[in-house]
């Protein structure tokens, strides 16, 4: 039987995944898809680089375009990363034919809704499990598991890199920038990690996410974003005395088709299922009306897990061939996009303020906050390691992004207050 013929672009750490479940699972993955699968072509940067798996040399090539132009070539796997030029390469495919799966997720949180335009035109597949939380099959899961219900809250850990390095500062009390090298070698960050750690790279995800999960194409812009490079060992302490995990949760709410989508830090309750995912797990919570709430959890980043949803999605596509329906998925995004105020976004916050340590303090705080209709649900003070400071911890009730930011700008002018050392969003 003439075998369904994959071209590679990149060899790295997924794509090195993805040889070796192809090579490895023939048989299982004959069974399922109907054909065998056949990697003919691979792009790579480097040709003499040492490579971790078993390759014939003369497939390698260091020009994509003799991956994208061969005829001969049924399905492209993009695993080698990039925006502009790799979009370039990828509408070609389509224009040519050619089915795409990819895990990039940088190309499809700005390029999605055109990448997904022309496949449909050209009648082709592109699918993008790998993009979002590696191993954990979450893009078919709110596609299509989810098509009958109407998702209010989308909650996920959605980077690797970041809450490999999260728990090993809260557990072991690992320094940020030794963790951040760990996960390097372990293959999980991007190659510029500042996308992981700044948060861009959890946004992207959460872009897709909100996307389907909503069904309106929400935008990169869209997401507000902070990333972990400012917690400090103190936030983490401080966090857990109180009962929280600080995570780098991605955020996205729908209430009356409003929606609002963020990434920051978020100290999450000890008793919310999410505060237990560490290292390189991920998980995502999504909270449906009909259905309430689910979390789907697994490795979110990682050679083989990664490798996983890239070849399942290329046995959807062999399987899509048999039926000849490649490319005629239903869409699933198909709402206006209508996002929420400041003054409609609500949560709990959790504050650390560095204050002088003298009678009427906490009174001048506890009004800034009155003023702005902020109500509080717990405040401590303990004195500071600073002479004649002292330190205030305040949780507040569900209050709006624009009232917080009122208090905020407020505390810039108020006398009492020597700094406002942390600020942080509160779930659970
Ligand atoms: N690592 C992970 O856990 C995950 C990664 N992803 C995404 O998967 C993609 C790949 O990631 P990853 O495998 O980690 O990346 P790597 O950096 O490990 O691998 C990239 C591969 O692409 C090749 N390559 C890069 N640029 C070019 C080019 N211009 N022409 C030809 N080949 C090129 C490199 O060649 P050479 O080997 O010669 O340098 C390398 O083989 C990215 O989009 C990433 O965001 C998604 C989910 C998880
Ligand atoms: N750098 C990413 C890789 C997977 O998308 C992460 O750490 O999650
Ligand atoms: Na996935």
């Amino acid at each position: 039987m003439k075998p369904v013929k994959v071209g590679l672009l990149g060899l790295g750490t997924v794509g090195t995944g993805v040889v070796r479940i192809v090579e490895g699972h023939q048989a299982d993955l004959f069974g399922q898809a109907g054909s065998p699968i056949s990697i003919e072509k691979i792009a790579v940067k480097n040709m003499a680089k040492l490579r971790n798996v078993a390759i014939d040399a003369g497939k390698l090539t260091e020009d994509p375009w003799d991956v994208i132009n061969d005829p001969e070539i049924d399905v492209i796997v993009e695993v080698m990363g990039g925006i502009d030029q790799t979009k370039a390469y990828i509408l070609e495919a389509i224009a040519r034919g050619k089915h795409v799966v990819t895990a990039n997720k940088d190309l499809m949180a700005l390029h999605g809704p055109e990448i997904l335009a022309a496949a449909r035109e050209n009648r082709c597949d592109v699918l993008y499990e790998a993009s979002v939380a590696g191993g954990i099959p979450i893009i078919r899961t709110l596609i299509e598991g989810f098509s009958s219900d109407r998702i209010t809250k989308i909650m996920g850990i959605v980077n690797g890199t970041t809450n490999y390095i999260l728990t090993k500062m809260s557990r072991e009390g690992a320094s940020y920038h030794d963790v951040l090298k760990e996960a390097q070698e372990l293959g999980y960050a991007e190659a510029d990690p500042t996308s992981d750690v700044e948060g861009l790279d959890a946004a992207r995800k959460m872009t897709i996410l909100a996307t389907l999960g909503f069904r309106a194409n929400v935008a990169l812009e869209d997401v507000s974003v902070k990333g972990i490079s400012s917690v400090g060992k103190d936030d983490i302490a401080f966090g857990k005395r109180l009962g929280y995990e600080i995570k780098l949760l991605g955020i996205a709410e729908s209430q009356d088709d409003f929606i609002s989508v963020s990434v920051q830090p978020t100290l999450v309750k000890n008793s919310h299922p999410i505060a237990a995912v560490n290292g390189v797990f991920n998980a995502v919570y999504v909270y449906g009306e009909a259905v309430g709430e689910t979390m789907f959890y697994g490795p979110g980043a990682g050679e083989l897990p990664t490798a996983t949803s890239v070849v399942a999605d290329l046995v959807t596509v062999v399987k899509n061939l048999k039926l000849g329906v490649n490319g005629m998925q239903a869409a699933s995004v198909f709402k206006e996009k209508k996002l929420k105020t400041d003054a409609q976004i609500s949560y709990k916050n959790f504050l650390r303020l560095h204050v002088e340590d003298r009678a009427g303090v906490l009174a001048k705080i506890t009004q800034v906050f009155a003023e702005y209709e902020v109500s509080l649900e717990s405040v401590i003070q303990q004195p500071s390691t600073e002479h004649s400071e002292a330190e205030i911890i305040v949780i507040t009730h569900n209050a709006s992004k624009a009232a917080m930011n009122g208090v905020l700008q407020a505390f810039e002018s108020l006398d009492v207050i020597r700094n406002v050392k942390s600020v942080y969003r509160v779930e659970g």
